[in-house]
């Protein structure tokens, strides 16, 4: 780690960008944390907490708070998205030119439709002269906010930008490990969301220990076979930014896209089941999404198609059930052929 951190902005004031915010200026990295809501940003720099998404965590003292945008980003040189999917390209869209030539690095766990396209995939469309990388991996806010040990993976071709990354971020709490294959750290970060909400619902049915490890295991199979075919590297799934992130969202209740799938076991109404939450839950939609793109590319994603027919086609949950239990038999692990056809580097030897 290098002593003279670079300026950082964050953009987005909900949960994830205030804890990504403040656990830099606790770094000592000059960082400045963007929101649109005045109120909400006036009450954050006089109560030095964010009462409204990150409730009981102090703000570090030397945490900038603002809603201008201009002044934000001047002196930033790395600017982490922390902006919901629904709303990722059109905040990039109102800051135009003045992102230019920053790193940019994309927090959001959430695919734009139409297009199938992943947030790093905006931000390159719309910010044509940026330094892009994402950044994805077990990562509940509040557990991190805490100062519970994690880590996460940055994923980027520009090296300078994953070794800045990792340097403004990796801490005694954090440990930062990079990846070339960006594409697929984003696509994990979002397929993830929607196995989450299937296991809160299994959890609400009060499911066996053996359920509950069948659903996180066939999921990972299925979001790895979805991955592969979309052209990402199926050993990224063995990571942080797979299957750590899979279990964390779906064996804990402090996930939002977990909440969402219990109280849709408990009898909710989809609308209730968010409108209750009060945060995003990237997995309703990025649900949505996939099950088109799964029908239109022919991949067999057996607990999409169950979720999706739950949610939005009404059909009986017993029926799903039944559907997937009596499904043909096929292979536990499905991708010896790419391992035999990816000889191991020096390094990995
Ligand atoms: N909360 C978490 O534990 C983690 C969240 N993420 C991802 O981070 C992204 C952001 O999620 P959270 O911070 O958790 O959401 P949140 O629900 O806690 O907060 C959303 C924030 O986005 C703001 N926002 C919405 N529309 C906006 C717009 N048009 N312009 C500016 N701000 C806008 C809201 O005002 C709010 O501050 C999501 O894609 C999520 O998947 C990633 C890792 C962990
Ligand atoms: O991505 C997350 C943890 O890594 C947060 O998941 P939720 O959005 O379901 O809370």
């Amino acid at each position: 780690m290098t002593d003279h951190k670079v300026p950082v902005t964050v953009l987005g004031g909900g949960s994830f960008g205030t804890t990504l915010a403040n656990l830099l200026a606790s770094n000592s990295v000059p960082t400045t944390l963007w929101l649109r809501n005045e109120e909400q940003a006036s009450e954050m720099r006089e109560q030095r907490e964010n009462t409204r998404y990150l409730p009981g965590i102090k703000l570090d003292p030397q945490l900038t708070v603002t809603t201008d945008m201009a002044s934000a980003l001047s002196a930033a040189e790395l600017v982490f998205l922390a902006i919901p999917s629904g709303a990722f390209r059109s905040v990039l869209q109102q800051i135009g030119p003045g992102l230019a030539g920053k790193g940019l690095i994309s927090t959001t766990k959430g695919i734009e439709q139409p297009g199938f396209l992943m947030m790093s995939q905006i931000v390159e469309q719309e910010v044509p002269e940026a330094r892009v990388a994402v950044l994805s991996g077990p990562n509940l806010a509040r557990e991190m906010a805490a100062g519970a040990l994690t880590a996460t993976v940055v994923a980027s071709d520009d090296e300078a930008l994953s070794a800045q990354v990792q340097d403004v971020l990796g801490c005694q709490s954090l440990r930062v490990y990079a990846s070339q294959d960006r594409y697929g750290v984003e696509l994990g970060g979002a397929l993830k969301n929607v196995y989450a909400i299937i296991s809160g619902m299994a959890a609400a049915m009060g499911v066996g220990e053996n359920t509950k490890s069948m659903l996180i295991t066939r999921a990972l199979a299925e979001m790895t076979r979805f991955a592969v075919h979309m052209g990402a590297n199926p050993l990224t799934f063995l990571g942080l930014a797979g299957v750590g992130d899979l279990i964390v969202t779906c064996t804990s209740p402090m996930s939002r896209n977990y909440q969402v799938g219990h109280a849709l076991g408990k009898g909710l109404t989809l609308e209730e089941s968010i409108a209750r939450l009060g945060q995003v839950a990237e997995g309703v939609n990025t649900l949505k999404v996939l099950r088109q793109k799964s029908l239109e590319e022919g991949v067999y994603m057996p607990l999409v198609a169950g979720l999706h027919a739950i949610i939005f086609e009404q059909q009986p949950l017993a029926d799903v059930i039944g559907r997937l239990m009596s499904a043909e038999q096929k292979h536990d692990v499905e991708f010896s052929a790419f391992m035999a056809s990816t000889p191991l580097t020096k390094e990995q030897k």
